[in-house]
């Protein structure tokens, strides 16, 4: 009879030695250098392919699909594995969302074929350009490449539609002509919470949603698809809160131009070269630039920045935003039809506006007060609704008090608009709600109102404001 002997057959204190030797091996395994050392045997038993996907192309335009790529993989939920991730405040309030840090790699599943991407800075600059590398099998390579960028394209288009792309806010740096600075954009102006004439609320949100949808209009008459808004009035009516509540509308960046730090015609023609589509472009106060007419920037470079000349060539999907305190004194020439299509007036607050605010800042729809406030609006009064705003935050614990307290403010429009007797006021009124703090907040606001809108500034403005109101009103054309 033959006997076999099992060649596995272990001792009790082998087993376990092997036993102990498999934990710690899967253990060791979860850690970063086991993965990197397996990640380089690999390397030795295949043969793989690395694409570069800058974050700039040659011409230094930026690069539509490292965004997507940058968008695609921070959704891909293998982020949460990569040993080294940062964890920043996303677009909602209390969002942490994860982004992959610099020298960083990152595992992707596709079609069965495992892939890599790797975060390469190319900038010691943390704001600075950088690129992804695909690392990819040379075999998977020409089996899933093309259907792989087709599925990162569907995806991060997905995200972008459903609202889940991080808006930023772009400004130029005075240090590093022709280069964006970007942080998150997370202001929370919306079309709900300006108050705004109803119907040319509604005018402007229509005229977006149509601008969206108009891309193959455009390219028919063979024009650049964007469009070009002024916003004028007073200071403190709700321009610069208005072009955030467009770009949270469109869910569109914003590239916020600063003209005094621009040093020459072609340093703002790189600026605009180096936007990207779906953004809004902003010059804020451009009256006043083109009134001081500096030497640095052109009448003739204004003006074709102001056309969007560069960026038919290469990308669209626009809006670019002026905002001006009066157009009185602008050459008709940066205004005309095709250069700003679209003209909103943004003027003091009335009554209707008055009420808007209430219900927002105070929760209030209707009060007793409302009649008399009425009155002074039909007899004349005015302020802007950052000053009105202001009074209402101050006072907001009572309605009553905010509303006496804009009563006074209007009826002394002008010299100190009563500014001064907030505090008085409010002493005298009865208290919705028993609360000291409030008269010393008040003045606080003031100060710091005064400081902010220029206040002496307001009340040329308000003259000026006055007699625009006899001029044919074409708000939204
Ligand atoms: N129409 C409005 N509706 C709601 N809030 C407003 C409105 N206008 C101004 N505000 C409030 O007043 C403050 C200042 O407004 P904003 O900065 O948008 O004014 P502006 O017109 O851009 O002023 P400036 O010309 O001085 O830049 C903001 O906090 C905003 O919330
Ligand atoms: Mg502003």
């Amino acid at each position: 009879m033959i006997h076999l002997t099992p060649i596995f057959l272990l001792t009790p204190a082998a087993a376990a030695a092997a036993a102990l030797f498999l934990v710690v091996g899967a253990m060791l395994f979860q850690t970063g250098c086991c993965k990197k050392l397996w990640r380089r045997m690999e390397d030795w038993f295949h043969v793989y392919q690395f694409l570069k996907v800058p974050e700039l192309n040659q011409n230094t335009h930026q690069n539509r699909l490292y965004r997507k790529v940058s968008l695609y993989l921070h959704s891909l939920p293998s982020m949460e594995d990569s040993n080294f991730a940062n964890l920043v405040t996303g677009k909602k309030q209390n969002d942490i969302v994860l982004s992959l840090a610099p020298n960083q790699t990152i595992q992707d599943h596709f079609l069965g074929a495992t892939l890599y991407w790797f975060n390469q800075p190319t900038d010691p600059n943390p704001t600075g350009t950088g690129n992804f590398i695909l690392k990819i099998r040379k075999v998977d390579k020409r089996r899933i490449l093309r259907p792989y960028l087709q599925h990162i394209h569907a995806v991060a288009d997905e995200i972008e539609q459903q609202g889940k792309r991080e808006l930023r806010l772009l400004m130029n740096s005075a240090d590093e002509f022709g280069r964006w600075r970007s942080v998150p954009f997370t202001h929370p102006s919306t079309f709900d919470t300006i108050a705004m004439e109803p119907d040319l609320k509604n005018k402007v949100k229509s005229d977006l949603e149509s601008f969206l949808r108009a891309k193959q209009y455009y390219h028919r008459l063979g024009r650049v698809w964007k469009r070009s808004f002024l916003l004028y009035g007073p200071s403190g009516t709700g321009k610069s809160s208005f072009v955030a509540a467009m770009a949270n509308f469109l869910s569109y960046d914003v590239f916020d131009i600063d003209l005094n730090k621009i040093a020459s015609d072609s340093d703002l023609k790189l600026l605009l070269l180096h936007t990207t589509p779906k953004s809004i472009v902003v010059i804020e106060d451009l009256d006043r630039f083109l009134a001081e007419k500096t030497a640095r920037i052109s009448a003739s470079g204004i003006l074709n920045f102001m056309d969007g000349l560069l960026t038919s060539c290469c990308a669209e999907e626009r809006v670019m935003v002026f905002t001006m305190n009066t157009k009185e004194h602008v050459d008709p020439n940066f205004l005309r039809p095709g250069r700003v299509d679209v003209h909103i007036h943004f003027p003091l607050c009335d009554f209707s506006a008055f009420k808007t605010l209430a219900n927002s800042y105070l929760g209030v729809k209707d009060h007793k007060l409302f009649p008399q406030v009425q009155e002074i609006f039909q007899n004349g009064a005015s302020l802007s609704p950052a000053e009105i705003g202001e009074l209402m935050i101050a006072n907001r614990n009572s309605p009553s008090r905010a509303i006496k307290s804009v009563i006074t403010a209007l009826q002394t429009d002008g010299d100190g608009r009563g500014w001064g007797l907030i505090g008085r006021q409010a002493e005298d009124d009865e208290m919705d709600e028993p609360n000291g703090v409030v008269c010393g907040e008040s003045l606080h606001t003031v100060k710091d109102l005064r400081r902010l809108y220029s206040f002496f500034r307001f009340r040329v403005t308000r003259k000026s404001s006055s007699s625009n109101a006899s001029l044919p009103a074409s708000p939204l054309r």
